[in-house]
């Protein structure tokens, strides 16, 4: 039975309003600037971030460990005040622009990796704790229920299993009617079933509640697989913000390339048309023709090309040898040392090399690469014909 949901919640944030402002862009923030106290003066931990989540969109804030992540939501929050720029949550600025609102007055709900649940209150009370005083909470038994939690609200958080804890407390988080949650790595404690069922829930539950949605995590592929964009994070720069297929098939950065698509990046040398590689050769698409040098004079440039688009030859006078390799079920995932390269490289299961195996590399037929920093999109052409 579909379940019907109750009557929206005005935002708490509503009152300061235009009741004209549309609520297009639940959060935005605009050039945010960053750090600790102990920092040094040139340590900033956010440089110049600027990004919107649209209404009951889901963002994944992705990127490596220590590039700023937590640090955002904490800022969205209330809890670090930015040391310029401004945070704006339905159209009004809560920090920066001379203002400031405190956490509890910005609308914004919070689910964290450990649950941080009241363990002296039960499933119904918890769900509840957000509530203002007088607020309905037919808006946490619906939540309850739509989160699969219903028959459970006298349970104790000890009482509960690690995946029924979480749901509780994203029904914690929603039932005051926030505009926005924000969520700091939710599913990393859950095994990997729950993982899976809980995260692909998650968007449908959020815009289900009219909320959006802001979720720290390092895993790409978890971002790529449920997120409408994700905003991918390296030492408190923002490299790129776009849907999962942007990213993948035009990722901003080479660091974009790499940490969220897993890629492999080959230094290039230009030769006329061709853009020449330790593999092999790459040429522009499309019979197109290779547009100048991006960047500043005298970088270097790299190509991108995706782990399936190596291929190995066994050879016992190959340059290259191959380090290691994770049976992925339906496929190998080889590391093979070339020189200073580490590559990563997608082999079929026939494909068997023990570690140590002396190989050659080469790119394959017709696959694709981006050259960077021009962000171009290069092919590998047929393989020369032999005299
Ligand atoms: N309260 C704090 N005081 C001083 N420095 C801090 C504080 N919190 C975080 N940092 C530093 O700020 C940087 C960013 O930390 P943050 O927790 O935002 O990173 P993260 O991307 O969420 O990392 P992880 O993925 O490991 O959780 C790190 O260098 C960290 O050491």
């Amino acid at each position: 039975m579909a379940l019907a949901g109750p009557a929206p919640i005005a935002s708490p944030l509503a009152e300061l309003m235009p009741a004209d402002l549309p609520l297009r862009e639940h959060v935005q923030l605009q050039g945010l600037w960053h750090r600790y106290a102990n920092a040094t003066a040139g340590d900033w931990t956010l440089q110049g971030i600027d990004l919107a989540l649209h209404q009951g969109e889901l963002v994944g804030l992705l990127g490596p460990s220590g590039c700023g992540k937590t640090t955002l939501l904490r800022l969205i929050a209330g809890f670090e005040r930015p040391e310029r720029g401004s945070v704006l949550i339905d159209g009004r600025a809560v920090a920066g622009q001379g203002r400031w609102l405190p956490p509890e007055r910005r609308g914004v709900g919070m689910v964290f990796q450990d649950y941080a649940l009241f363990p002296h209150l039960d499933a119904w009370r918890n769900a509840c704790f957000g509530l203002r005083r007088g607020q309905d909470s037919s808006r946490a038994s619906w939540l309850l229920e739509l989160l699969g939690l219903n028959g459970l609200e006298g349970r104790y958080p000890h009482e509960l299993s690690g995946g029924q804890r979480q749901r509780l407390a994203l029904a914690r988080a929603l039932a005051p009617g926030p505009s926005v949650v924000l969520l700091d790595e939710p599913f990393s404690n859950l095994d990997v079933e729950v993982r899976l069922r809980l995260r692909s829930e998650l968007p449908a539950v959020l815009s289900r509640c009219g909320a959006s949605g802001l979720i720290v995590t390092h895993d790409p592929e978890e971002a790529l697989a449920i997120c409408d964009r994700v905003a991918v994070l390296r030492d408190g720069v923002l490299h790129q913000c776009a849907s999962p297929r942007q990213l993948v098939q035009h990722p901003a950065t080479s660091f974009v390339g790499r940490f969220v698509l897993q890629g492999n990046l080959l230094p290039a040398q230009r030769c006329g048309e061709q853009v020449v590689t330790a593999l092999g050769s790459l040429h522009a698409k499309a019979g197109s023709s290779l547009l100048p040098q991006g960047g500043a004079a005298g970088d270097s440039e790299e190509v991108l090309v995706s782990p399936e688009a190596i291929g190995l030859h066994p050879d016992a006078e190959g340059e290259a040898w191959v380090q290691g390799r994770e049976f992925l079920g339906r496929e190998w995932l080889y590391r093979v040392q070339l020189g200073d390269l580490k590559l990563r490289l997608r082999l079929p299961l026939e494909a068997e090399y023990s570690r140590g195996q002396r190989c050659r590399l080469t790119l394959r037929p017709g696959a694709l690469g981006v050259l960077f920093p021009s962000q171009q999109a290069l092919q590998v052409g047929p393989p020369a014909q032999r005299p």
